[in-house]
């Protein structure tokens, strides 16, 4: 048995910048103080030093922009297509060729990579920018000053991450995370034993909820199979329908979620205040997300209306609590030659609609006289300026 501090001492790992991401342990242990790595086979001993990434790179020395997408799994397509609806289409001419562009962004490489990696590369400098997972990135950034959220909810891979317990047996009447903790069959020689891929974020989990005897083990996948197979008797796991878990007799508890996730864009502190360029193209590609993103759930509605002034008009359509748009309805006279002359003979209006609530805004638009209603899609929504990218200067200290 080693502790963790033992076993990297041992284990030559020379994680190049990264901060102390562990070298996948087969079984982590928590104890009063600390949360201790038990570790049952490693070669220990190992003479070859491994280098996760350049040490003392001269990656600040390149002059392209490096972004990188996940090169497999959930988030590819759903990345490929939002950066497509953002007019940022990635041009890739090969599957198995890693790099890319995207021909709107010139001085910009796409580089195509594990989720995790991206993290990783991140941190040690070799990529600029990065499209990932947040649960990614709180796993295998741990908490590094140089990792900065630019986008924190770009609206697809939304998942949680989640302790989950069997629904039978002693777990029965367990319903809270305080209530497993303070469950009187774990102790020191027999602990709690958890299955996690998430070997960073569930140890300090359980650690800050007071579960004091725990052993945790790891694999790549099908974790849910761990308590039915006797291996554990807990797992912390992604969670998005809640099918697996079900299917697996087993229940998220209260308080039991460790992350709530969806994709977001990072970014390297370090980066973006030393690459030129690397702000303005981050300034472009979190205006084109805002904008599209804010038009996602709206439809602009336009109909004509009867009435003797806009202002009269305008006052029925502010009456209606679905209609006051994003910043009030447009309305322009629509002009018809009559026998006095040319008069407005009624108003157009254009409104900006969620699109939960456009049935409830038809009829409110009829119930005070409108008709013809015409209804589309909006494809963007650009403000005066995006708040995130107020907040990205403010964390800048730019
Ligand atoms: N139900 C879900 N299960 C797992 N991940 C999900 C789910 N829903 C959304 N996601 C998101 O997708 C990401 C994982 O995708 P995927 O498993 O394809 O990636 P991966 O990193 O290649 O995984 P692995 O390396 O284990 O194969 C997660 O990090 C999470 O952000
Ligand atoms: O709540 P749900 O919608 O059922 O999704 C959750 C499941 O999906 C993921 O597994 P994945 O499909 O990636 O398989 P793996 O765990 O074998 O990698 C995750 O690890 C859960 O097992
Ligand atoms: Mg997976």
């Amino acid at each position: 048995m080693f502790l963790l501090q033992t076993f990297i001492q041992q284990c030559p790992v020379v994680a190049g910048g990264f901060p102390q991401f562990p070298p996948t342990p087969s079984l982590l242990s928590s104890t009063k103080h600390s949360v201790n790595f038990t570790v049952s086979c490693c070669s220990v001993a190992s003479p070859v030093a491994v280098v996760n990434e350049n040490v003392d790179r001269k990656s600040i020395e390149r002059s392209e922009i490096r972004l990188g997408l996940p090169s497999k799994g959930r988030m590819a397509s759903d990345t490929l297509d939002l950066l497509k609806d953002c007019q940022l289409s990635v041009r890739h001419l090969n599957p198995r060729q890693y790099v890319a562009d995207i021909p709107q962004l010139a001085n910009l490489e796409v580089w195509f990579q594990r989720p995790k990696d991206i993290v990783r590369k991140l941190v040690s400098g070799d990529l600029d920018l990065g499209i990932v997972g947040l649960d990614t990135v709180s796993e295998y950034g741990q908490g590094n000053e140089d990792l900065i959220l630019v986008h924190d909810a770009l609206a697809y891979g939304d998942c949680r991450l989640s302790l989950a317990i069997p629904k039978y047996g002693i777990f029965e009447n367990i319903n809270s995370v305080k209530e497993l903790a303070q469950m009187s069959e774990w102790t020191a020689e027999k602990p709690l034993r958890v299955a996690t891929g998430f070997t960073y974020l569930g140890p300090k989990f359980l650690k800050e909820n007071g579960l004091q005897h725990v052993a945790f083990s790891t694999a790549d996948g099908a974790l849910e199979a761990a308590p039915a197979m006797g291996i554990a008797d807990a797992i912390v796991d992604l969670v998005s329908s809640g099918t697996t878990l079900k299917e697996n007799n087993l229940k998220e508890i209260e308080g039991g979620v460790l992350l709530e996730s969806q994709a977001v864009m990072i970014a390297s502190k370090k980066s973006l205040i030393q690459r030129k360029g690397l702000l303005d193209i981050t300034h472009e590609i979190l205006e084109r997300f805002e904008a599209h993103l804010r038009a996602l759930d709206q439809f602009t509605v336009v109909a004509n209306m009867r009435g003797n002034s806009a202002e009269e008009v305008a006052e029925r359509i502010l009456s209606q609590p679905s209609l006051s748009g994003l910043q009030g309805p447009t309305i322009s006279p629509v002009f018809r030659k009559g026998d006095g002359g040319v008069t407005p003979d009624y108003y157009a209006i254009v409104i900006c609609v969620p699109k939960k609530m456009l049935y409830k805004s038809v009829q409110q638009l009829r119930a005070i006289g409108g008709s013809g209603v015409l209804v589309s899609p909006l494809t963007y929504i650009f403000d005066e300026e995006t708040p995130r990218w107020r907040e990205l200067l403010l964390k800048l200290g730019l």
